[in-house]
């Protein structure tokens, strides 16, 4: 079988062949291009960040690598059709995936281990609700969440009682650790039978790749971050991404998708047109690496890189995803992102 993040590149292509209601605009797709590469050039990286210093994982490598396993597990569904999931630690306001990591930091600051597989194993779904509660409401599938903790924490703790080893043993390849992820843990395992040929498999992974992007992310590339493959992963499809990429005009929906989108309908998990939304997001950002890195020459790379921009998937998935913070406004004016409940994304 072929790498992971390959399955994905793959089902990508093959969804766009056949898709229907989502489509990759050739004009869009090089304006959006253009964009990119001159944000790249004249920005750095660390501009892009959104300081979120003091939500951020903590502690020794073992705390943040369990940490950020705990993030990417629950690293799902922080929309409602209500209100916002928003949380407010230390006088600031974080809403959606921030309201979540401001939850974790919250409960971690009160001194509850939230984060450590030998707490969250045995964890009541009450007790979770309490401890990642939001101004108002609750926090979205907590009875999913509390299921998927109890799985991959008693794995865990079968294992140890900590992610860092099984990252270790992967010696820097996030195909290796991608693949023991979905193969230790069923939650992450993120494929569905085609919609378009019957007897297909399609791939998207989003929360075992983001995982060991995260890693390499927070730990600057180094220690349990020190990928060698990083260039391997593609985007993570999720229900934000393809949002941006609809405002850059880099994809287009069909009238029917735009109608049930601006109606704020859910779409069937696992159908045809969320294989077709994510599949094309995915092909999208390959198509926009590969036009970006022909844009920049050898000249223009080493001036990215000095800006401290390595051109691969998981950093334009990046900027696009904290694009939809710092363009908040123009994005969910262009389109609302579409609706799905799934533990997936
Ligand atoms: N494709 C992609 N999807 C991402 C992220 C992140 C955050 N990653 C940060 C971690 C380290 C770096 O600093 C990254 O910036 C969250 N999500 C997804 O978004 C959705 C929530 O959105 P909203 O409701 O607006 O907060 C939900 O599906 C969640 O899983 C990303 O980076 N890429």
């Amino acid at each position: 079988m072929s790498l992971p993040s390959q399955r994905v590149r793959d089902s990508a292509i093959f969804i766009c062949s056949r898709a229907e209601h989502v489509s990759i605009q050739t004009e869009g797709v090089q304006k959006a291009a253009d964009y990119l590469t001159s944000e790249v050039l004249s920005l750095s990286c660390n501009e892009t960040q959104l300081g979120d210093a003091d939500i951020d994982p903590k502690g020794s490598d073992q705390d943040r690598t369990d940490w950020i396993f705990f993030i990417s597990a629950l690293n799902f569904c922080f929309w409602r059709s209500d209100t916002i999931y928003l949380v407010v630690f230390r006088d600031r306001e974080y809403s959606g995936y921030r309201g979540f990591c401001a939850a974790v930091a919250r409960a971690v600051q009160a001194g509850i281990p939230l984060y450590r597989p030998e707490f969250y194993s045995q964890i009541s779904e009450a007790r979770l609700g309490e401890l990642l509660k939001p101004e108002v409401g609750e926090i979205p599938l907590c009875m999913k969440r509390t299921q998927i903790l109890r799985e991959v924490g008693s794995v865990l703790c079968e294992m140890g009682g900590s992610f860092l080893p099984l990252v270790l043993s992967c010696q820097g390849s996030t195909q290796r650790l991608v693949s023991s992820v979905l193969d230790k843990f069923p939650s992450f395992r993120d494929e569905s039978p085609s919609t378009h040929e019957p007897g297909r498999q399609v791939y998207f992974y989003k929360r075992a790749q983001i995982l060991s992007a995260d890693l390499w992310y927070h730990f600057k590339g180094s220690g349990p971050g020190a990928f060698h493959d990083i260039n391997e992963l593609t985007m993570f499809p999720d229900y934000r991404v393809p949002q941006v990429l609809y405002s850059l005009g880099a994809i287009s929906y069909s009238p029917e998708l735009m109608g049930i989108i601006k109606r704020g309908q859910q779409l069937e998990a696992g159908g045809k047109i969320e294989q077709e939304l994510r599949g094309t997001s995915v092909r999208c950002v390959e198509v926009l690496k590969e036009l970006i890195i022909a844009r920049l020459g050898e000249v223009g790379l080493d001036k990215a890189r000095e800006n401290g921009w390595e051109i691969n998937s998981v950093s334009l998935d990046y900027f696009l995803w904290r694009y939809s913070k710092r363009e908040r406004i123009k994005v969910e004016t262009s389109v609302p992102h579409h609706r799905i409940i799934t533990t997936f994304y």
